[in-house]
């Protein structure tokens, strides 16, 4: 493969993340919901630890865990964020 060969693939590989990164937005979105209808904390560390021991059971590489829970670490806190938009 070439270097456009590689970037298309990287193009198809975006879309699908922000589909799947959309879908994850939804369900934290509905979690925020439950939330605010049951006054419980937006943050809640214990589940963050949860997910992130997840995911560095599921990474392949190449990337370190260290630097895919760096991604990760940002994904949770827009999380946060779109929850407490919505409060
Ligand atoms: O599981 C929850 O309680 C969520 O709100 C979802 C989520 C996440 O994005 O994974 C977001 C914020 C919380 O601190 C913990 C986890």
């Amino acid at each position: 493969m070439d270097i456009s060969d590689w970037r298309r693939k990287i193009d198809e590989l975006d879309v699908e993340i922000v589909r799947l990164i959309s879908q994850r937005a939804e369900a934290a979105r509905a979690i925020g919901e439950i939330k605010k209808t049951a006054d419980l904390p937006v943050y809640e560390p214990r589940r963050e630890q949860e997910v992130f021991d997840r995911v560095r059971k599921a990474n392949p590489g190449p990337l370190a865990d260290a630097e895919l829970l760096h991604v990760y670490e940002r994904i949770i806190d827009v999380m946060r964020t779109l929850q407490r938009r919505d409060l």
